[in-house]
């Protein structure tokens, strides 16, 4: 099967993205074909799949697969490459459109032109905090902010918060010494969290500027996660570090997010997305 696909990445967070206006894939080959594409010595390489598909509730819609083929709800960057795509392919009439997403309908906006979108913003929508919503386990559905968490003799404090999908976030003194190679292979698959967990630690420069890593569910350490970086303003704020209203700057290890938390409790991202590659995938569904 020969698949025309598009790469692209907002700060380094790479997807292979296919365009099902044009065509369609079937249900039960998904997750394979995420893995496949997503492997960099036999496919082409990226941290997942994005499919663009037509939504009867908005102007487009996404679904994202990680790299290990389980599928997420929700994907920060992805959508920002998704708003640059479908303007720049004539997909939507104007520069503000709703997109689809597992987690809801999100709005972005894209600045630029037709040719080249320059800058993407996106109502992300309300963070979740409920406890059970977001889904994590305990005895009450209270916010977890600053709760005691204790991973492989690791004595941690855990803020939860979901943007349609789940992040734990532990504030360290040195981002380069966070432990996030020796604790997010085991914090993302911690059975206190039913669904599984991106994992995410983040030093506080000052109220508005702050450092961020990640170790994503189902893809491991990636360059940024755009649902991440509002996880941590929303996080940050939460302890007291920040305040409502307020745009921070988000550090990723490939570049930076503008995350605002607004007093409405709606979140804002603004960044970038590049396109890299633009191609056809030769794939035998069978291996
Ligand atoms: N990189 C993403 C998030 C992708 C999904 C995530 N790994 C999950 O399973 O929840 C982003 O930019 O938000």
């Amino acid at each position: 099967m020969r698949i025309p696909f598009t790469k692209m990445h907002g700060l380094g967070n790479s997807y292979i993205f296919l365009n099902l206006f044009d065509f369609n894939i079937e249900e039960e080959y998904l997750s394979q074909l995420a893995i496949d594409v997503a492997n960099k010595d036999t496919g082409i390489g990226s941290d997942g799949l994005i499919l663009i598909h037509p939504s009867n509730q908005a102007d487009a819609g996404m679904r994202i697969f990680n790299k290990d083929g389980s599928e997420g709800k929700n994907c920060g960057n992805g959508i920002r490459c998704v708003a640059k795509y479908v303007y720049e392919n004539n997909i939507v009439e104007h520069n503000t459109f709703s997109i689809e997403t597992k987690a809801g309908i999100v709005t972005a906006q894209v600045g630029g032109d037709r040719n080249q979108v320059d800058e993407v913003t996106v109502d992300m929508g309300k963070p979740i905090l409920n406890r059970h919503l977001i889904p994590m386990e305990g005895d009450d559905a209270v916010q977890v902010v600053s709760e005691p968490f204790l991973v492989s003799h690791h004595p941690l404090d855990l803020t939860a918060v979901s943007m349609g999908n789940p992040h734990a976030i532990f504030f360290v003194e040195d981002i380069e010494n966070a432990p996030l190679m020796e604790l997010g292979p085991s914090i993302t698959v911690d059975t206190r969290f039913p669904e599984g967990v991106n994992v995410e630690f983040v030093e506080i420069i000052s109220d508005k500027e702050i450092n961020f890593r990640v170790w994503e569910r189902g893809s491991g350490i990636t360059q940024a996660c755009g649902t991440g970086a509002c996880a941590a303003v929303v996080a940050s704020i939460l302890n007291g570090y920040s305040t409502e209203g307020q745009e921070v700057c988000v550090h990723l290890s490939g570049g930076d997010l503008f995350i605002k938390w607004a007093e409405d409790g709606r979140v804002w991202m603004r960044g970038n997305a590049e396109t890299t590659v633009v191609g056809e995938y030769i794939w035998s569904s069978n291996g």
